[in-house]
């Protein structure tokens, strides 16, 4: 009997192709990926290679033309588009490049809102954002709206709500994307840090620099994984060489 971590995402031989104006997008032709608890597994490669549709897959943001997606080996196929919603709240937490906070509820409405809906109590919900945002550098800004808040700030509160309801699962798509460097390394530290306690992180990103602070690193390209490494902690592959190891350290 193995006793790797149990995996929280299994997807089998996904596909999807976008219809738009010109000719089909194969994004994503035919992919495998088992991600296990605890891996922060990055997956990179060059603009239009499919990322983001395989992230969205992931999250039931966007449905499969083929294949399936087991979330703690349970299937998903037959889920609906509400209850992929309800599974979501509770079971992934997603943070996008451009935050998509909800610019008029303020910062501690936009990051209790998640919890009440999963059934949170109030006091509960309150005491879970305090929590998250004292931790995230962000305990004077409850009442501030998000427009009044830096980029780098922004995301923080996109991260606090995406884990307000203890996700087993973390997708980032492009999450420093719009930040500057101070930004990016804020975002990059948490990361790593909830990824040090235990959370399991899908991060996408162009950048192989940031790559390069995940344990795996899968190369997308066309549409398939065109490598899949594990890195051995210094931010090189065990199988290659990844370069630019970010300085991430608290
Ligand atoms: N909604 C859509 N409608 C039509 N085509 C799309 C749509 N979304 C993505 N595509 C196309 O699918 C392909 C993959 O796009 P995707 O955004 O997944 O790639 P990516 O690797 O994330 O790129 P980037 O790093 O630039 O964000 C591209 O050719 C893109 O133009």
């Amino acid at each position: 009997m193995s006793d790797s971590p149990a995996p929280v995402l299994h997807a089998e031989g996904l596909v999807k192709t976008h219809y738009g104006e010109g000719a089909p997008a194969h994004a994503v032709r035919g992919v495998d990926l088992c991600v296990r608890q605890g891996e922060f597994v990055a997956v990179t490669g060059p603009s239009g290679a499919g990322k983001s549709t395989l992230l969205h897959l992931l999250g039931g943001l966007q449905r499969p033309d083929g294949g399936s997606i087991r979330l703690d080996g349970e299937r998903t196929d037959a889920w609906s588009e509400a209850r992929w919603a309800v599974e979501r709240r509770k079971r992934i937490g997603i943070v996008f490049q451009f935050f998509n906070l909800v610019s008029n509820l303020s910062v501690a409405d936009n990051v209790e809102l998640p919890a009440l809906l999963a059934g949170c109590t109030p006091k509960q919900a309150r005491t879970e954002r305090e929590q998250l945002l004292g931790e995230l550098g962000l305990g004077g800004k409850e009442r501030s709206m998000p427009g009044e808040l830096s980029g780098g700030e922004q995301q923080r509160v996109a991260l606090a709500r995406a884990l307000v309801n203890h996700p087993p699962l973390l997708l980032a798509d492009e999450p420093a994307g719009s930040l500057d460097s101070k930004g990016t390394r804020e975002v990059m530290r948490l990361l790593s840090r909830f990824h040090q306690r235990g959370q399991t992180i899908v991060l996408v990103t162009h950048d192989a620099r940031l790559a390069s602070a995940a344990d795996r690193v899968i190369s997308f390209f066309d549409g398939r994984i065109a490598d899949d490494a594990e890195l051995d902690g210094t931010g090189a592959s065990r199988k290659g060489g990844i370069s630019g190891v970010l300085e991430l350290r608290d």
